[in-house]
């Protein structure tokens, strides 16, 4: 590799070692950016000969400080930004081979030039890259009806610790010789090795879409209408999201352009979203099933977007939520997932453990409801102090994780393990399988160099 793909200005260095939340900060000798798989398999072989930690990094937008150096100074960061090619796109099998750091958004619009559909939509997707997805496994909305990112991939090339190149790109639906290799690979978190590039799954492009925003009493009539879109809609229900009160408050006081779709105030909300290949139907599937759930007293108000405007509207509301936290203060968060039927319970008892312990602080809970999934954030008492709010960090995720794992959650559902999640891993994983991790990581890596201090 020439030095045109090795950065070592501390200047251009910068925006490689702090995340997007700034909760992480590193230092590196250097950050590389390689051109081809080869490359990133060449510097991996050099930085085994040597010892020296490699810390991957696609579009630097994870959330638990994953992709950030240590403070060390002896972690090198290498950058897949550079392999950004979409290689074929294959629509008789419905397959599209793309190198790791395509950018998400550049992924949907190649698939979508061809009228197919890469369902794997987040708030990043126009920074965030597929090797990222990949790794960390990541979420997004369309989970309900597509999966995570490990259900859309059918193979991956991966540059190993000792500088092999893993040759897995696989178009099949069906192969069953031996273990599944792709799948250790995704949601390791750069930690077995390197994607380098991915063959993905296309679906069918939806030509019609019907999205609403619900108005609810509380969680469990939430939990009452997922049933009913399940029941009524099927695999046409494309995203089934959940927002306290207070995050509607939020976005509309602090996100310019988003208002609240519904006259009266409601404890809760659902975004809801019908898709399909066909050019009509989901609409007045929609419109029957609210008025199934306002007839059973499920749903107390419903909008539902009239033009592609008002539906980009309503995403906003849900996709600003983060967003619309920071102007409030300091918001500790907790992205935990429990069994759906588990879902009002564990929210009221949450609510009930703040009141008490934190008396104020004010919960704002949201996300995935129809993956349960809930991004379980509080923000901090109107007025008070950042510094004395963030020192309980430690003691109010205590408290909500011990309700995770009451209820046979996960305490981390989406964002994965990276730096932050560490200690809390070895604390809640079983001892049998964290021991098999260990055996797989040195298995694959054996001088710890990927990225070294991450999840486990
Ligand atoms: O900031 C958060 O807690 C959640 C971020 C993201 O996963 C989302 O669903 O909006
Ligand atoms: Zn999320």
């Amino acid at each position: 590799m020439g030095t045109a793909g090795v950065i070592v200005d501390p200047g251009d260095m910068a925006a490689y070692l702090r995340e997007p939340r700034e909760a992480f900060f590193g230092r590196a000798p250097c950050v590389v950016k390689p051109r081809s798989a080869r490359e990133v398999a060449s510097v991996l072989a050099l930085c085994n000969e040597a010892g020296v930690g490699v810390v991957p990094q696609g579009g630097n937008t994870g959330l638990v400080g994953g992709q950030t150096p240590d403070e060390s100074g002896a972690q090198i960061v290498l950058s897949l930004q550079k392999l950004d090619k979409i290689r074929e796109i294959d629509p008789a099998s419905d397959t599209m081979t793309v190198e790791a750091g395509a950018i998400l958004a550049n992924v949907q619009a190649a698939a979508e030039a061809v009228g197919r559909y890469f369902p794997l939509s987040l708030a990043a997707e126009g920074s965030c890259t597929i090797g990222g997805n990949l790794a960390t496994n990541a979420g997004g909305v369309h989970v309900i009806a597509y999966g995570a990112t490990r259900d859309l991939a059918l193979g991956l090339e991966v540059a190993l610790a000792d500088g092999r190149l893993l040759s897995g790109l696989s178009k099949l639906r069906k192969d069953n010789t031996g273990y599944d290799l792709a799948h250790l690979f995704i949601g390791s978190e750069g930690t077995l090795g390197i994607i380098t590039a991915a063959t993905l799954k296309l679906f069918p492009l939806p030509r019609s879409r019907a999205t609403a925003f619900v108005g609810l009493a509380d969680p469990r009539a939430a939990l009452k209408l997922l049933t009913l879109a399940k029941a009524r809609a099927g695999s046409a229900l494309v995203a089934f999201e959940l927002i306290p009160r207070i995050g509607v408050e939020f976005t509309t006081r602090h996100i310019a352009g988003v208002r609240d779709p519904l006259a009266g105030a409601h404890g809760w909300y659902v975004l809801m979203e019908l898709a399909s290949p066909a050019e009509s139907g989901v609409e007045d599937q929609l419109t029957e099933l609210l008025g199934e759930a306002m007839e059973q007293g499920i749903a107390e108000d419903a909008a539902l977007a009239a033009t592609l405007e008002q539906r980009a509207g309503l995403w906003k509301l849900r996709e600003t939520m983060p967003e619309a936290q920071k102007p409030e203060g300091v918001s500790i968060k907790h992205d935990v997932s429990v069994p759906l039927e588990s879902i009002p319970d564990f929210l009221a008892e949450a609510s009930a453990l703040v009141a008490v312990h934190a008396p104020g602080a004010r919960p704002t809970p949201f996300g995935h409801m129809g993956d349960g999934n809930i991004h379980y954030n509080i923000s901090q008492p109107e007025g008070a102090d950042r510094v004395v709010f963030l020192a309980r960090r430690e003691e109010i995720n205590a408290l909500v994780h011990g309700l995770v794992t009451k209820y046979a959650g996960s305490v981390s559902a989406e964002h994965g393990i990276g730096a932050l999640k560490r200690d809390l891993l070895r604390k809640v994983k079983d001892p049998v399988a964290l021991e098999l991790m260990r055996a797989i990581k040195s298995a694959l890596d054996p001088k710890g160099i990927l990225n070294p201090g991450k999840l486990l």
